[in-house]
C-alpha cells in the first residue's frame, strides 16, 4: 500500500553498467564507489534487523549517521505525500536545490523517477535497495549511487533514509554523443593559398564513423588534408560547394557517391554549416535509402505496367510512371492534372467515387474497370491496387493489367459457346438456357409461351444435289427470314441440322402460337434465289406451349420434337401441337425404326411377285417384285406401313439395293420373255450410285438390262427433277426400261410424260376400280391407254380384279393387265406355278 502511494509511472532510472543492477547491494558495497559512510549504516541496519521487522528508525539514524549526514535524507509520509524531513548538502547538490520540507513528485524527472523507483522496492521487499541515478550539467554527465533503507518508525508509517553518493567521475555528454554517433562527424578548418583563396580544408576533428567511411583510423586523419585522406568531400563537386558555403557563412545539404575500396559505390548525405572559420560537417550514409529509390523507380517508373499513384481522398493523380504515360497517350502533366474519375466512362464515374472512397466498398484486387484512354477509346483494365503513405498523404498505388483484349477473346469464346457459326443464331445451349429463365418468368407470371420446333422440308435434297455450300447458304437465308418473322422478344436458334427453334413467351392465347407457326411456313416455304438456282424447300413445324407440356426445358424440347416429327408424319408443310398420346406413338414409331435397322442383318425381307399380263398375247409378261418384310413377332409387315418409314430415315438405300439384286437374281432363273419389274423411290436417287448400283445387279445375277423395268413415281421428277433426269438418263443408258407408276394420282403426271420418253405408264387402280361405273374414270383410262399408244408405250391397268374391269380397260386400249384377277404377289417359289396357271387361263381351261 504505501509502496502503491508513490507516483505509479514509468520508472525508467538507468543502470550503472558497471554494477549488476539496483537492488544488488552486494555488488555496490563491493565496489570502489561505496563510502566508509554506506559500510557503516549498513552493518548498522542488518545488525538492527530483527527477522523480518525493520530497524527502527532512531536506532539506524541518530547519532549513527553523522558520518554520512551530507549524503543522506529522511523521507517520511506527510499528508498523503512523500516529503523530505532532513537532507544533507550531497543529496541537496543532486537534487539541485533545497531539500528539506520538498515532496519527492515535486523533485525534478531524473531524480525523482530514481528515487521512487528505489523508493516503491524497498518499501515493498523491506530490504536495502541500491540505484544509480544521472544527471547532466553544463554538458558533462554526473553519476550517483542511490541506496534507500526502509526503517520502522515507533509512531506511524516506516521512515525511508535515502543515501546519494557521487561518484566522481564525469565525461562530456557531447564527446560521448560525437564518439557514439554512426553518422559520420567532422571538423573542418580551410587551407588557404598564398592569395587567401581557401583551396583545401584540413580535418581538425572526426568520430570513428567518419574514419570508417574511408576505412582508415581517426588518428590517421586528424590534422590531415581532405584532398589527401578524405576523398569523399573532395570531388570537385563538393569542395566546390564546400568552399563557397564557407566564404558565405551558410549551411549547405547535398549528396555525394563515394567509390569504396571493396569497388562498391556508396552514397552519402552531407549537411554542412559554417561555424566561424570551421565547417561542421555530418555524413549520413543513404545507400540503402538510394537502393531502395532505386527499386522503386524499377518497380514504379520503369515497370511495363501502367501504374498510378492517387490521393486516396481526393482521387487526385499524384504520380504516374512511363506505361501510363504511353498506355493512356495522356503527357503527364496533361495526365497528373486528371483524377481518378477523369479516366473513368461517364456512365461509371458515380459508382466508381463510391467504391473508391467508402472503404467498405474498397475494389477488390482483380477487379476489371473501365478507363479512357486520351483519344477517347474504353479499355478494360484489371486492378491491383493497396494503400501507401505519398509524402505523408493516405494514398493509393494501383497496377493496371489491360485486359481488352483477352475480353474480347473471352466474349467470343462465349459467344462461340453460345451461337451457331453459321448463322450467328443462339444454339441449343443458349436455347436451353433462355427456355429456363422463360420458365420461371411464366411461373412467376402465372403467363404462357409457345416453342416452336421447325424442321425444313426437303433440305437434304438441296445439300445432296446442289452441295453444301448452297445448303450452308439456305440455312442463312432461312434463319434471316425466321428472324424477320418474330416479334423482337421472340428467340430464334437453330438446334443444328436443319432444324431451328422460335421461342414465343408472353403468349396472349393458343392462336398466336397457330398464327406464328403459319407465318413460318410461309416465309420458309417461299422460292429461294441462291447461286443462280431456284430452291423451293417447305417446313414442318411442332408446337408445344410452356408449361402445359413441359415444366422443364428438356421436357419441352422432346415434347416439341415429337410435335414436329407428327408434322412430318401428317405430309410435311403443316403446324402440329403436341398432345399427351404422341409421345407413345413416337415410341412405337422408333421401336419400329430400330427393327427396320436390324431387318436387313437379320434376313427378314423376302420379295413376291406380282404377274403382269399382256393382252395381246395373253401371257405373263413380267413380274412386280414387291418387299415383305416377314418380322418375328410383328408377323408379315406391309410395306405401306415400313416404307414410309425407312424412306424416312434413309434405310431405303441399303434396303432398295437388296431389292434390286434380289429381283434381278431370282428373274434371271424365269423364262427369258418375262422381264421384272422393281419399284425404285425417290430417295435412292440421291447420292449418284443408282446407275452404278443397277449396272452391278444386272451385271451379278447375268440378266439382260431390257428384262428390267425401274418403276418411278412422279415424287422422283417432283424434286430435283433436273439431277434425276439426268440418274434416269443413265439407267436408261444401261438398257433399262422404265416405268411411270401410279399415273393419274399426281398434281401433273401428263407434264412428266414431256420431261422423259417412259417405256411404260401404270394406271393406278383407283381409275381401274370404278371403271365400269364411273364415265370419268373410264374416260381417264381410255385417255391415257391412247397417249400411251400414241407415244409408243405400254400402257398398264392397275388393281384389276374382276372379269369386267378387264373387258373395259382392254376395250378402252390398255394393253397390259395387273391385278388379283390374274394373281395377288406370290413367293419367288411359286413363280413357275402361276406362269402355269396363267398359261391355262388363257387358254380358257380356268
Ligand atoms: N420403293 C419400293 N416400294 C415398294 C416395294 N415393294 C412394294 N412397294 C410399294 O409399297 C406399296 C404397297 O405395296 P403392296 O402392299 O405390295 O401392294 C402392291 C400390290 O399388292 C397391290 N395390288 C396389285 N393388284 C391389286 C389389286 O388387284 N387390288 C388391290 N387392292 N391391290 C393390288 O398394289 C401394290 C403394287 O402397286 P404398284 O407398286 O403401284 O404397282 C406400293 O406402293 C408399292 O409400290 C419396293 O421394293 N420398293
Amino acid at each position: 500500500m504505501l509502496a502503491e502511494k508513490l507516483e505509479r509511472k514509468s520508472f525508467n532510472w538507468t543502470r550503472d553498467a558497471s554494477l549488476p543492477s539496483r537492488g544488488s547491494m552486494e555488488s555496490f558495497l563491493a565496489s570502489p564507489f561505496a563510502t566508509i559512510g554506506i559500510h557503516a549504516i549498513d552493518r548498522n541496519w542488518r545488525a538492527l534487523r530483527k527477522g523480518t521487522a525493520l530497524p527502527f528508525y532512531e536506532d539506524v539514524v541518530l547519532g549513527r549517521a553523522s558520518r554520512v549526514g551530507s549524503n543522506i535524507a529522511l523521507v517520511r509520509l506527510r499528508r498523503a505525500d512523500w516529503t523530505i524531513m532532513f537532507a544533507g548538502e550531497e543529496f541537496e547538490a543532486w537534487i539541485g536545490g533545497k531539500a528539506q520540507g520538498q515532496i519527492i513528485s515535486s523533485l525534478k524527472l531524473d531524480c525523482r523517477l530514481t528515487l521512487q523507483g528505489a523508493m516503491r522496492e524497498a518499501l515493498e521487499t523491506a530490504c536495502p535497495v541500491h540505484a544509480v541515478a544521472h544527471s547532466v550539467h553544463l554538458g558533462y554527465v554526473h553519476i550517483y549511487d542511490l541506496v534507500v533503507y526502509p526503517l520502522a518508525n515507533r509512531w506511524g508509517e516506516p521512515i525511508l533514509l535515502v543515501y546519494v553518493g557521487h561518484r566522481k567521475e564525469t565525461y562530456s555528454l557531447i564527446d560521448a554523443i560525437f564518439a557514439s554517433s554512426l553518422d559520420g562527424l567532422l571538423a573542418l578548418a580551410p587551407v588557404k593559398s598564398a592569395d587567401g583563396a581557401v583551396v583545401d580544408f584540413q580535418v581538425v576533428s572526426l568520430n570513428d564513423s567518419a574514419a570508417r567511411i574511408v576505412a582508415r583510423e581517426a588518428e590517421q586523419i586528424r590534422w590531415q588534408l581532405i584532398s589527401e585522406l578524405f576523398p569523399l568531400l573532395a570531388t570537385e563537386g563538393a569542395l566546390d560547394r564546400l568552399v563557397a558555403m564557407h566564404s558565405a557563412g551558410t549551411t549547405d545539404h547535398f549528396e555525394v557517391d563515394y567509390l569504396r575500396a571493396d569497388g562498391e559505390t556508396a552514397h552519402f548525405s552531407v549537411h554542412a554549416a559554417a561555424m566561424e572559420d570551421l565547417i561542421a560537417i555530418s555524413l549520413v550514409d543513404i545507400t540503402a535509402i538510394k537502393r531502395r529509390e532505386a527499386s522503386f523507380r524499377l518497380l514504379f517508373q520503369d515497370n511495363p505496367l501502367p501504374m498510378m499513384v492517387y490521393d486516396a481522398a481526393t482521387l487526385d493523380l499524384l504520380d504516374i510512371n512511363k506505361a501510363t504515360v504511353e498506355h493512356y497517350g495522356y503527357s503527364r502533366e496533361a495526365m497528373l492534372a486528371l483524377s481518378m474519375l477523369d479516366i473513368r466512362p461517364r456512365e461509371d464515374r458515380a459508382s466508381a467515387r463510391v467504391a473508391m472512397l467508402d472503404p467498405h466498398a474498397m475494389p477488390n484486387s482483380g477487379d476489371i474497370w473501365r478507363h479512357l484512354r486520351a483519344d477517347g477509346s474504353t479499355i478494360d483494365v484489371q486492378v491491383y491496387s493497396r494503400a501507401v503513405d505519398f509524402h505523408g498523404k493516405p494514398a493509393r498505388i494501383a497496377a493496371y493489367v489491360d485486359v481488352t483484349e483477352r475480353r474480347k477473346i473471352e466474349a467470343r469464346i462465349s459467344h462461340m459457346a453460345h451461337h451457331d457459326a453459321l448463322t450467328g443464331l443462339p444454339n441449343r445451349t443458349l436455347l436451353l438456357e433462355h427456355l429456363r429463365k422463360t420458365l420461371s418468368q411464366c411461373e412467376r407470371r402465372d403467363s404462357t409461351a409457345a416453342i416452336h420446333y421447325i424442321d425444313l422440308d426437303f433440305f437434304k435434297d438441296v445439300n445432296d444435289t446442289l452441295g453444301h455450300p448452297v445448303g450452308d447458304r439456305l440455312l442463312g437465308q432461312v434463319a434471316d427470314r425466321l428472324r424477320e418473322a418474330v416479334r423482337d422478344n421472340d428467340v430464334v436458334s437453330r438446334l443444328g441440322g436443319d432444324e431451328f427453334c422460335v421461342l414465343q413467351p408472353d403468349l396472349g392465347d393458343v392462336g398466336e402460337a397457330n398464327a406464328l407457326a403459319e407465318r413460318i411456313i410461309k416465309v420458309v416455304s417461299a422460292p429461294y434465289e441462291i447461286e443462280g438456282h431456284q430452291v423451293i424447300i417447305g417446313a414442318s413445324v411442332g408446337i408445344a406451349i410452356a408449361p402445359a407440356d413441359g415444366e422443364t426445358a428438356d421436357a419441352l424440347l422432346k415434347n416439341v420434337d415429337m410435335a414436329m416429327y407428327r408434322a412430318k408424319e401428317d405430309g410435311r408443310g403443316v403446324a402440329r401441337f403436341f398432345q399427351a398420346d404422341m409421345d407413345a406413338k413416337v415410341q412405337a414409331r422408333r421401336e419400329l425404326e430400330m427393327d427396320l435397322r436390324a431387318a436387313l442383318v437379320r434376313g427378314e425381307f423376302e420379295l413376291h411377285y406380282q404377274p403382269v399380263v399382256a393382252v395381246e398375247s395373253g401371257e405373263v409378261s413380267a413380274f412386280e417384285a414387291l418387299l415383305r418384310w416377314r418380322h418375328p413377332t410383328r408377323g408379315m409387315v406391309p410395306p405401306d406401313r415400313f416404307i414410309p418409314v425407312a424412306e424416312q430415315v434413309g434405310l431405303i438405300v441399303p434396303i432398295g439395293e437388296w431389292v434390286l439384286r434380289t429381283a434381278c437374281r431370282e428373274a434371271a432363273n424365269w423364262p427369258a420373255t418375262i422381264r421384272v419389274a422393281v419399284n425404285l423411290s425417290a430417295v435412292q436417287f440421291k447420292g449418284g450410285k443408282l446407275a452404278a448400283i443397277v449396272a452391278s445387279a444386272l451385271a451379278e445375277a447375268g440378266l439382260a438390262p431390257r428384262r428390267l423395268e425401274l418403276e418411278i413415281t412422279e415424287s422422283v421428277l417432283l424434286r430435283d427433277s433436273d439431277s434425276n433426269l439426268n440418274h434416269l438418263n443413265q439407267l436408261r443408258a444401261l438398257g433399262t426400261r422404265i416405268s411411270m407408276d401410279d399415273f393419274g394420282t399426281g398434281y401433273s403426271s401428263l407434264s412428266y410424260l414431256r420431261s422423259f420418253p417412259f417405256d411404260k405408264i401404270k394406271i393406278d387402280r383407283s381409275f381401274v376400280k370404278d371403271v365400269a361405273g364411273s364415265q370419268g374414270d373410264g374416260a381417264i383410262v381410255r385417255a391415257v391407254a391412247g397417249l400411251g399408244t400414241s407415244l409408243g408405250m405400254i400402257t398398264t391397268a392397275e388393281g384389276v380384279e374382276t372379269r369386267e374391269q378387264l373387258a373395259r380397260v382392254v376395250a378402252d386400249g390398255c394393253t397390259e393387265i395387273q391385278g388379283y384377277l390374274f394373281g395377288r404377289p406370290v413367293p419367288a417359289g411359286e413363280v413357275q406355278d402361276t406362269l402355269e396357271r396363267i398359261r391355262l387361263m388363257d387358254k380358257g381351261q380356268n
